[in-house]
């Protein structure tokens, strides 16, 4: 069975960071794929020693004694997991069956079949560190990104080039087929859900869903899925603790993505890097703003700016660094992405982040500014800021516009108390600057009024055959065949 490629076997044992960034290099450069189980193989590896067994409280304090404790990866262990993971796979997939040079769905779903037949019956699915295929290949368990990447990287040893990963902003999927323009489902999403393996992603899915981003997810080439594991490595030891060599190896494998330029495409990943150089910043690198502005770029540039993560990177590193203003316009500027989504169950994931957002860190950045009384007294404060209130207003009305026509709701009674408590601070004067336009309705015959009057019409119509207008049901305006549409409201300062 071959093993591994010299130029691979010349790397181990691994014994630093420098060796692994050497290793990654090599993979990265040159005409051959970079090896992605064997990537995978690695970096679980260490993360295992630097956060998963690291030595129990009581013994050495490395940090006090300044002991290096980055361990030795052997080449026998690592080649032997990777034995192993190709192996199962071509024992498990009898490929005289599949004579095209692309997969076909059907495949997908068997390689996606024998990845899920190998995990444990039942674990916690959420824990940190199951990512890799060193855990699956010792511990039978992987999380639901790193079943997607299980599949690709075992596409990958059965010499298949077409099979890619694909990235929304909380969910994992294949493209695969002549011009990559197939899609399957290969892992389960979210706690609760019937998982839709082999089942492809339709317009009428991912169409205004978020979990599928509109359409726009990323569509990563072999590169950008060393990126999504580099981007995945979990520096954390416990929930207050994190392995500073796990975190740097991270940060520097990122710069060297960076630097071979494939991380241009992955607004998630620049994110992640912006993250890690607030914590520790490299010199002479970009400063994590400029970080979390490339990944606003790219999304705007490649992905139609239908991603919200970007805005939220950049929204929680201002309003951490006391730049209470420019977050709340990144907020904003979140918002009117999410206003494009129809809300649905599967979406958790961003209604928290957006929760936190309003429930959390703008009352408490309201709290703080109130009682800043030398910016009360001049009022340099964001409370007498036309900008901040129009921001503001701007965010909330794209979590409402989110809500329109969703099949879950998203407001309830604890958003409107903050928002009360919010809108309160603004100072009376703001509001003499603002301008709320809306633009006119589309080239709609009648009135307004008629229309309204249509529609109550139309309602008692349908009340009069006892329609029951439960409140999950889309609200009218949002009903097809209503003529003309929301009038579109623009919230600007004056001047
Ligand atoms: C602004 C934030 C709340 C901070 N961290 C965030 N994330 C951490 C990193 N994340 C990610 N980073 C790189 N690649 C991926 S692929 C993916 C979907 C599951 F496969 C998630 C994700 C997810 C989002 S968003």
């Amino acid at each position: 069975m071959a093993g591994f490629r010299e130029n691979e076997k010349q790397h181990f044992p691994l014994q630093s960071i420098q060796d692994v960034v050497d290793l990654f290099r090599d993979q990265l450069t040159g005409s051959d794929e970079p090896n992605l189980p064997l990537l995978s193989i690695v970096l679980g590896a260490i993360e295992n020693v630097l956060t998963v067994n690291r030595s129990l409280p009581g013994e050495i304090d490395h940090s006090k004694t300044l002991e290096p404790i980055f361990p030795v990866i052997e080449l026998e262990t690592v080649e032997a997991l990777y034995e192993k993971f190709v192996t199962h796979v071509k024992r498990s997939i009898d490929l005289t069956k599949f004579c095209g040079e692309v997969a076909t769905r059907e495949l997908v779903k068997l390689v996606s079949d024998v990845i899920w037949s190998s995990l444990m019956r039942s674990f916690y699915k959420d824990k940190a560190h199951l990512q890799s295929l060193y855990s699956f290949l010792t511990g039978n368990k992987l999380d639901c990104f790193g079943v997607a990447f299980g599949v690709v990287a075992a596409f990958q040893v059965l010499g298949y080039k077409d099979v890619h990963l694909a990235l929304s902003e909380d969910h994992a999927w294949v493209t695969f087929g002549q011009d990559l323009l197939e899609t399957a489902e290969v892992t389960w999403h979210g706690k609760g859900n019937e998982d839709k393996r082999g089942q492809p992603i339709t317009m009428g899915v991912s169409e205004k869903s978020w979990l599928y981003l509109n359409d726009q997810p990323v569509l990563c080439t072999r590169q950008m899925e060393v990126a999504s594991i580099v981007s995945g490595i979990n520096p954390s030891i416990s929930a207050t603790v994190d392995s500073l060599e796990m975190g740097s190896l991270q940060q520097e494998l990122l710069w060297l993505l960076y630097d071979m330029d494939h991380l241009s495409r992955y607004p998630m990943a620049l994110g992640n890097l912006g993250d890690l150089e607030e914590i520790s910043p490299t010199p002479e690198r970009p400063q994590p703003i400029d970080l979390f502005n490339e990944a606003i770029q790219s999304a705007l540039e490649h992905y139609n700016n239908q991603h919200v993560y970007p805005y939220t990177y950049l929204g929680g590193y201002l309003y951490r660094k006391g730049h209470h203003k420019k977050a709340l316009q990144a907020w904003a500027d979140a918002a009117d992405t999410v206003r494009n989504y129809n809300y649905n169950r599967e979406d958790e994931e961003i209604y928290k982040e957006f929760l936190e957002i309003a429930n959390d860190l703008i009352p408490h950045m309201m709290k703080i500014v109130a009682s800043d009384n030398a910016a009360r007294i001049h009022h340099t404060s964001l409370l007498y800021d036309p900008d901040c209130y129009a921001n503001f207003l701007r965010f909330y009305d794209g979590i409402c516009e989110w809500e329109e026509g969703s099949p879950t709701p998203v407001l309830h009674i604890t958003w409107a108390k903050q928002l009360v408590f919010s809108l309160s601070k603004f100072d009376l004067s703001v509001r003499e600057h603002i301008e709320v336009k809306g633009e006119g309705l589309e080239d709609d015959s009648s009135s307004e009024e008629e229309e309204m009057e249509e529609e109550v019409n139309g309602r008692r119509g349908e009340e009069g055959e006892d329609k029951v207008m439960d409140d999950t049901e889309p609200s009218s305006s949002h009903r097809p065949g209503r003529r003309g549409r929301r009038p579109k409201i623009n919230i600007e300062p004056e001047g």
